[in-house]
């Protein structure tokens, strides 16, 4: 954490979109106490019950005027689909305050896109998180524009930073965080629905073969993490010259596994892209 990352427990966040990332963000920041649950203020399109069940799990604010919303906020936080974010920025025009935080969590939306349709020049920080938040074990990227203070940087690191780790990057790297880590989670939780699968299609119980998946998900992750070893090695250490392991990977090769995951982080960061550049 750098030494400006500081924010202070009496920030009031707004989000604008309520839906699976806000409520991984909710839940992570909640838990780290980062900020008081009387200080976050929420608000979407339309969906009453979505905001009641976010009141009533977290006890943050439901927020029915965008306008009370933004006013209320030191941060305002914009999480909708890349789709909805033209009209729900043009929405707040006139909002919000010319040195206000805006925080963006929308996939491939740059941040001039953002200020042309808030119609600010004002501070702007992109982000890409992904939905670990909930667990403080998210990684965000982060990048600011030109009108974001030193201050403000440090309070969206802090922000970040009590939900997972934070690289902050230059904004053209956002896109393929996105493919990476933004989207990540999906690609092992996919992986660890055929392990699952497989355990009990062999015969184990569902929840054994749940159990075996999830702790060697977390063994290898934590093997990564702590051991100096390239992944490559690890799995050397694993594969006996004509074991299991080898039969296995064998098996994987034939289905090009490890092209298979090259192509798909590529393409969600080539999606992220895409969803943008129709905006440019
Ligand atoms: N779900 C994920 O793992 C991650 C999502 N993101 C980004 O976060 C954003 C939201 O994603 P999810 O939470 O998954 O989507 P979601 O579909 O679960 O939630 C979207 C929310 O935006 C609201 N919304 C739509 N139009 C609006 C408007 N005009 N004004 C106010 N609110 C509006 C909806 O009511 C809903 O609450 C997307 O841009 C996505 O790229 C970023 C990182 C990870
Ligand atoms: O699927 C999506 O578009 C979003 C962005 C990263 C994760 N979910």
């Amino acid at each position: 954490m750098s030494e400006h990352s500081t924010l202070s427990f009496d920030t009031r966040l707004g989000f604008l979109g309520a839906g699976s990332i806000v409520e991984a963000m909710l839940a992570g920041i909640l838990k780290n106490e980062l900020i008081a649950p009387e200080r976050i203020f929420v608000a979407n399109r339309s969906d009453q019950a979505r905001l009641r069940h976010l009141a009533e799990t977290f006890g943050v604010n439901a927020c029915e005027d965008k306008a009370a919303l933004v006013e209320q906020s030191d941060i305002l936080i914009l999480a909708m689909k890349p789709k909805d974010a033209p009209d729900a920025c043009r929405s707040l025009r006139g909002l919000v305050r010319p040195d206000q935080l805006v925080i963006s969590v929308v996939a491939g939306v740059s941040t001039a896109c953002i200020s042309d349709w808030l119609g600010t020049n004002g501070p702007i920080v992109r982000t890409m998180p992904n939905t670990s938040s909930a667990v403080g074990l998210s990684v965000t990227g982060l990048s600011a524009n030109h009108a974001v203070s030193e201050q403000q940087l440090g309070a969206a690191t802090a922000l970040f930073e009590a939900i997972g780790s934070v690289h902050i990057v230059s904004e053209d790297e956002l896109d393929i965080i996105t493919g990476l880590s933004g989207s990540g989670p999906a690609y092992v939780y996919y992986l660890a629905e055929a392990m699952e699968g497989a355990g009990a299609k062999a015969g184990l119980s569902r929840e054994m073969a749940r159990q075996l998946t999830v702790q060697t998900l977390l063994g290898a992750a934590q093997m990564l993490l702590h051991s100096s070893d390239e992944p490559a090695l690890l799995r050397k250490k694993v594969t006996s010259p004509g074991g299991t392991t080898q039969a296995g990977l064998e098996v994987l090769d034939s289905y090009r596994f490890q092209h298979a995951v090259t192509s798909a982080v590529l393409r969600a960061a080539e999606r992220a892209r895409e969803l943008g550049a129709q905006y440019r």
